[in-house]
């Protein structure tokens, strides 16, 4: 068993400067693919540790890794750093008003996120010394998961290929196992091409492309009556081709989000997509190609590893709030609407197992949740996709989340950036970097743990092998 008084120590001394990274990495607010600052605070606190830092890894310009120790075990810690487009908020306030109107923020509490891995990193590194436990512990700097899937990059360049098991987290508004599937998804782009002409003079000789995304769109609608209950398929309208209604637009583009529970499904959705384009253009006489941009696959849970992370939860003591975090969460409560808390509190409900769902009616009355929440190991309801799906192919995983936001809080959204920022949120890092680095210990401590996770992991993908979802050649996009 870990000496958690150790991990608290190690920890403890230096939470000023993982708060002052995160909180760092929260002002920055990089996209995907564009943290160049994020990302060198990061590894710059790694290679003062001692860490041997990779940059540049798989051709990423964010993504780097960094490793202490030689040899097995090869337990390492993911962590992320990208921001959302157009979230831009002031920290710590119960209303909504952005620092700079369009720019971005931390919606989904990255900057947390990777900072709090990296803590657990830095700890096992000492612990490891300490206790002169052989193995290597390594931190990946996983850039561009919002839309980018850089993982999933990363994986297809096997960066993930020597790790024998991988530990992260999210922040969240509740502590618990991260107890979930999510979805496999692609994202690609229709671009299509037309004739443009004088709208009232001579339409008969132009051929709308936006007519044609608009023609795709509705037969997607349709489609959506024809899947599997599971599956998503949304789009966004990248290119509406001008913003002259009197031109007939020669160009547009519609950028999809195909997802289903597994790869293969949504691989056949989206031929079905490819089909319904090739329709539109049919109609409007019009032409398109196609540009992948990204895909990931599900994730998979690994209850070996999920049994040692639940045993770390209990090593942690909960976290105890002040008066001032509490009216805090309280104000912000005031912003989140009825149908989102009650929401909230249906899917812990459902979460919990059958004989524990009293637990409910205190959390119930509460804005920031202590408690640790029990989960079982049956399916857990769609909460979207990761890409850290793909790491989980490739080596067992496992992952937590923790309580940094009033209980409600949805996601992408302003109460998240603005809440993002405060000392509550720091608190829920720092337990999760607890809680992490403590589970990493056990693994280091007995590795045959290690050999059980791996053989329950080959189990679940029974006989199959991770076949990247991003083709060759197909390079990272930016947020346009
Ligand atoms: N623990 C979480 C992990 C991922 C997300 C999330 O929102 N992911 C994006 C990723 C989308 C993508 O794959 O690009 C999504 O599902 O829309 C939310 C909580």
């Amino acid at each position: 068993m870990p000496e958690f008084e150790t991990i608290r120590s190690i920890i403890d001394r230096k939470q000023p400067l993982f708060d002052d990274i995160a909180h760092q990495i929260w002002n920055l607010a990089e996209l995907r693919f564009e943290e160049k600052e994020s990302s060198k605070l990061l590894s710059s606190v790694l290679e003062q540790e001692g860490f041997e830092v990779d940059y540049n890894v798989a051709g990423l310009s964010t993504a780097f890794t960094a490793s202490y120790g030689s040899g097995s075990p090869v337990v390492s810690f993911l962590g992320e750093f990208d921001a959302l487009s157009q979230l831009s908020q002031k920290p710590s306030i119960s209303y909504q008003d952005p620092v700079f109107e369009g720019e971005s923020g931390h919606g989904c509490g990255h900057h947390l996120l990777g900072t709090g891995a990296l803590a657990s990193a830095v700890a096992v590194r000492h612990y490891l010394d300490k206790h002169q436990l052989p193995g290597t512990v390594r931190f990946y700097g996983c850039p561009g998961e919002e839309g980018g899937s850089g993982k999933a990059f990363m994986a297809r360049e096997g960066v993930f290929d020597d790790i024998d098991t991988a530990i992260t987290w999210h922040p969240g508004s509740y502590n618990s196992l991260f107890a979930f599937e999510s979805l496999a998804n692609y994202q690609v782009s229709f671009r299509f091409k037309g004739k443009a002409s004088h709208a009232a003079a001579s339409p008969h000789l132009g051929r709308s492309a936006l007519d044609a995304v608009e023609l795709m769109n509705v037969g997607v609608n349709y489609l959506r009556e024809h899947m599997i209950d599971e599956a998503r398929v949304h789009y966004a309208i990248v290119n509406s081709g001008g913003l002259s209604p009197n031109v007939v637009q020669a160009e547009a583009e519609v950028l999809y989000l195909i997802r289903a529970p597994e790869l293969s499904q949504v691989n056949a959705l989206y031929k079905r997509v490819q089909d319904i384009a090739k329709g539109a253009a049919l109609m409007t006489e019009t032409t398109f190609d196609i540009h992948f941009e990204k895909g990931c696959s599900n994730y998979v849970r690994n209850h070996v590893l999920e049994e040692q992370m639940t045993a770390a939860f209990q090593a942690v003591p909960a976290v105890s709030y002040t008066d001032e975090e509490r009216s805090y969460a309280k104000a912000i409560q005031a912003s989140i609407t009825e149908e989102e808390r009650t929401g909230f509190f249906k899917d812990i409900e459902d979460m919990l197992p059958d004989d524990q769902k009293n637990l409910l009616d205190t959390m119930k009355n509460k804005d920031l949740l202590e408690d640790v929440i029990p989960t079982t190991t049956k399916k857990g309801k769609n909460i979207g996709s990761t890409d850290v799906g793909d790491v989980s192919w490739i080596a067992p995983t496992v992952q937590c989340f923790t309580t940094c936001f009033t209980a409600g809080t949805p996601f992408h959204t302003w109460q998240m950036v603005t809440q993002g920022a405060s000392t509550a949120a720091y608190k829920g890092m720092k337990q999760a970097s607890l809680v992490m680095a403590d589970t990493a210990i056990r693994l280091f401590e007995s590795p045959e743990l290690i050999s059980k996770a791996k053989e329950e992991h080959q189990s679940k993908l029974a006989g199959k092998s991770y076949i990247c979802p991003i083709p060759k050649g197909v390079s990272p996009s930016y947020v346009r």
